[in-house]
């Protein structure tokens, strides 16, 4: 850049200027005096053809205007283009010499930026226009010409020429810049300003001779009627007049030309000179254009170098930039973790103090615990000692529960033998009397609860209805006592007593729970492996199935359950004494001297399956064929057992009416024990942790039979309307049957006991039931009869009858009872 001025300041526009005018301008005038000369040539023909005139003067007067206006014109040409190419390099600067050229020609050809018109051009004097003298030559003034040319080349004394600017030319030509400061020079147009002067010129010199030949021909038409000769006359004069001019002409034009040839001589060795020139100019040129475009592409490349470090210092600055915001924000963050920290390190300071604190005091509570601590220890110690002391003592007792233990089965032993030595006492056929109370139902149906106003009333009826009963033994309740009176054969009133004395006597008042007690002593003789059997004896209606099953409720709960909850709690108990039981229940009928399953599953009775009745004289055990027995595991169980048993007597009942009034009911537990010691048996939770006793394996087994027999009446007073005259018999017949030969039996059995007549022989096989009851009723078994008795007065005669057959089993002494159990040893 800084080598730009330099090469500016070395070519400068003037002086360049002022070498090539001279030249410029002799070359250009040689060209174009050559062009014009044929174009003269060739008007000069067309003049000659339409006016038949020839005319050398004016032939050569016109070729040398035209040569001359051409001469100028390419002189004004040259001398602006080499400005024009010099301004181009110095004020373009940094553009090529080529698109320089090309630039500044369109520009002259629009005539306007440095190439416009040159100062030449205003020189050219338009002199008017040929169109308006028709005969005017152009002249070309040698005032003007000199500007721009060599002096030498001006200085000729040739006669001023004014050339006449045409119309063509005026118009054609650009007008002067109206930018007027411009001060380079102004070309003019080329085209246009070579060929109107001589077309002027050639169009004057036509007009010129369409005139003379319009004139001669119009004079001729006109005047030739009139006066021909005068215009023939005038044309010669005109056409002299011409000649004169022309041949003036001519001779100036030979001195011109002679002149001008030297000029051009001249003007061609100027040429060479500055063909030389222009040479060595142009290879100065070419150096510099490249030299500049060489600082051109260094520059090119320092700014590209320039562009690339600032991109690179301001992608730099930015990183910096970003740096420092990040080393802020850093800075920020740990200025906060700093003051976290103080306050952290303020907040541990204080911690510390307090722990410091604390630490004292734990020092000073440690030492006071250390001193607890061996107090605690010695005192531990002695604990030690004590528990050592105490553990011998519970060897010791364990030892001692073990001895005692012992002395339990030992005992048991014991009361076994006593119980049943206290049973024996009583007798192993013992009879209990339990007379019901008077029920709404007893009461006449002209005398229903409805009817009766008040309780008071209800109970005199009740009074009323009863038979007249004592009950004088207050103290152990043995006796009872009826009284009736009848007329004698005589009519006289006559009163009888009844005295009869039983081993318990349960008056209408006496709950379940109290017969029971007394009954509960036998149900531990069943366990204990004694058979055991309980009648319940009396007329229809009595309490036999109350007393025997009882009602629904707790309270009103019979022998029977009550029987089984014991058996199960005594086996509960004797569980820890080393006995395990399995307990075993059925339940039968005997109707019409048949015996049929109550438990049986299915819905009818099956008159195929025959139950028959076995004895093992072995093992004293009775069992009935296809009759089913139910494994007992609860006491609940047997509820189920009996509901299930009270279904099956309904069925039978719709088909003979009443038919429980009629038939013996059996429910016999079967209870099956063995000692098998403590601890043998997962299933003794007692024995666990303590000493375990071998079992001996002993064994027993016991029978509890439940009796409920049909009713005792001898009438047939409790027939339903359904039964038939042989059915009533048949049932009657069976029933007076079994139940003489219940008696039957059980006077042999006292007879055989006190060891008189027929002592041999007991007629088990009369009956069914007495046949199943026989090792329960013989000697090895311990009987209990329980007479129930209806209060009523009206059934005071059968009341009587079954006293007096109570009255003589009580009086039966069966023989002693024995235990059916083995010993393995
Ligand atoms: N001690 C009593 N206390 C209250 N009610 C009783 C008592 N004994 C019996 N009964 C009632 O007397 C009625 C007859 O009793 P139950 O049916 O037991 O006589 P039964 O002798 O068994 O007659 P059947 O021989 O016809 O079976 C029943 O309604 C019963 O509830």
């Amino acid at each position: 850049m800084s080598r730009l001025p330099r090469l500016r300041s070395s070519s400068p526009d003037h002086h360049l200027t002022s070498e090539l005018a001279p030249a410029l301008a002799s070359a250009a005038y040689v060209n174009t005096r050559k062009r014009k000369s044929n174009i003269i040539d060739e008007e000069e023909d067309d003049e000659n053809d339409s006016l038949n005139i020839t005319n050398p003067a004016h032939s050569t007067n016109s070729k040398d205007d035209s040569n001359y206006s051409e001469a100028q014109d390419k002189l004004t040409e040259l001398g602006a283009e080499r400005p024009r190419k010099v301004a181009a390099i110095g004020g373009a600067g940094s553009s090529r010499p080529t698109r320089a050229r090309t630039v500044s020609t369109s520009a002259a050809t629009k005539g306007k930026g440095p190439l416009g018109p040159s100062k030449t051009a205003p020189n050219l004097n338009s002199s008017g226009s040929s169109d308006k003298g028709g005969t005017k030559v152009p002249t070309l003034s040698s005032s003007n010409f000199g500007k721009g040319l060599p002096k030498s080349a001006l200085s000729t004394s040739r006669p001023p020429l004014t050339l006449s600017k045409s119309t063509t030319r005026g118009t054609s030509a650009p007008p002067p810049s109206s930018s007027g400061g411009r001060s380079g020079p102004v070309r003019v147009p080329v085209t246009t300003a070579r060929k109107p002067p001589s077309t002027s010129a050639a169009t004057t010199t036509r007009g010129v001779g369409r005139t003379l030949r319009s004139t001669a021909s119009s004079s001729s038409s006109s005047a030739r009627p009139t006066k021909p000769a005068d215009k023939l006359t005038t044309i010669q004069e005109q056409l002299a007049s011409l000649e004169a001019a022309r041949q003036a002409d001519s001779a100036r034009l030979a001195q011109e030309m002679a002149s001008e040839r030297s000029k051009l001589t001249e003007l061609q060795s100027h040429q060479v000179a500055l063909s030389k020139q222009l040479t060595e100019a142009k290879s100065l040129e070419l150096n510099h254009r490249r030299e500049l475009i060489t600082y051109a592409d260094e520059l090119d490349e320092m700014r590209k170098k320039h562009k690339t470090e600032v991109m690179e210092l301001e992608i730099e600055l930015r990183r910096r930039e970003r740096e420092a915001r990040e080393s802020a924000e850093d800075l920020r963050v740990t200025r906060g973790d700093l003051d976290r920290e103080r306050s952290t390190t303020e907040h541990l300071r204080s911690t510390l103090h307090t722990q410091a604190q604390t630490h004292l005091t734990l020092t000073a509570e440690n030492a006071a615990l250390k001193a607890q601590l061996s107090n605690l220890q010695r005192e531990l110690e002695k604990r030690d000692e004590e528990v050592r002391e105490m553990k011998l003592e519970v060897e010791e007792k364990e030892k001692r529960v073990v001895q005692m233990k012992k002395e339990v089965f030992e005992s048991e032993t014991i009361r076994r033998k006593l119980h049943n030595m206290v049973l024996e006492l009583k007798g192993n056929i013992r009879v209990f009397c339990r007379v019901r109370p008077v029920l709404s139902s007893d009461l006449p149906s002209t005398a229903s609860i409805e009817e009766v106003e008040g309780e008071e009333e209800l109970e005199t009826i009740k009074e009323e209805m009863k038979a007249n009963m004592a009950f004088p033994d207050k103290r152990d309740h043995k006796e009872i006592v009826l009284y009736s009176s009848s007329e004698s054969a005589m009519g006289n009133e006559r009163k009888e007593v009844y005295s009869f004395g039983f081993d318990r006597v349960f008056e209408p008042a006496s709950t379940q729970s109290e017969v029971f007690e007394e009954i509960s002593q036998l149900a531990q003789s069943c366990i204990d492996g004694y058979n055991v059997c309980i009648f319940a004896y009396g007329q229809t209606g009595s309490g036999k199935s109350f007393t025997m099953e009882g009602g629904n409720t707790d309270s009103t709960a019979g022998m029977i359950p009550r029987a089984v909850e014991q058996v199960f709690r005594v086996a509960e108990e004797m569980r820890s004494k080393g006995w395990e039981y399995k307990i075993e229940g059925q339940f039968l009928e005997i109707y019409n001297e048949s015996i049929h399953d109550l438990l049986s599953t299915s819905t009818s009775s099956d008159p195929s399956k025959k139950h028959e009745i076995k004895h093992d004289p072995k093992t004293s055990r009775t069992t009935v064929t296809d009759l089913t027995v139910v494994p007992l595991t609860s006491p609940s169980q047997v509820k189920l057992l009996l509901a299930r048993a009270q279904k099956r007597r309904s069925v039978a009942a719709t088909l003979m009416n009443e038919r429980s009034s009629r038939s013996h009911s059996v429910f016999t537990l079967r209870i099956s024990g063995m000692m098998v010691g403590t601890g043998s048996s997962p299933s003794n939770a007692e024995a666990e942790g303590s000493e375990v006793i071998a079992g001996t394996g002993e064994t027993c087994e016991g029978c509890l039979n439940l009796v409920d027999l049909a009713g005792s009446e001898r009438l047939n007073v409790s027939f339903g309307p359904g039964v038939t005259e042989k059915e009533r018999v048949k049932e009657t017949q069976s029933i007076n049957k079994s139940l003489s030969a219940l008696g039957d039996v059980i006077a042999a059995l006292g007879e055989r006991g006190s060891g008189g007549i027929g002592s041999g022989h007991i007629p088990y096989r009369n009956s069914k039931l007495t046949y199943l009851l026989q090792n329960s009723l013989s000697g090895s078994s311990k009987t209990l009869m329980v007479l129930n008795l209806s209060p009523l007065a009206a059934h005071l005669s059968e009341s009587l009858t079954s006293l007096r057959f109570a009255t003589k089993v009580n009086n039966t002494q069966i023989g002693t009872a024995k235990k059916v159990s083995k010993t393995n040893s």
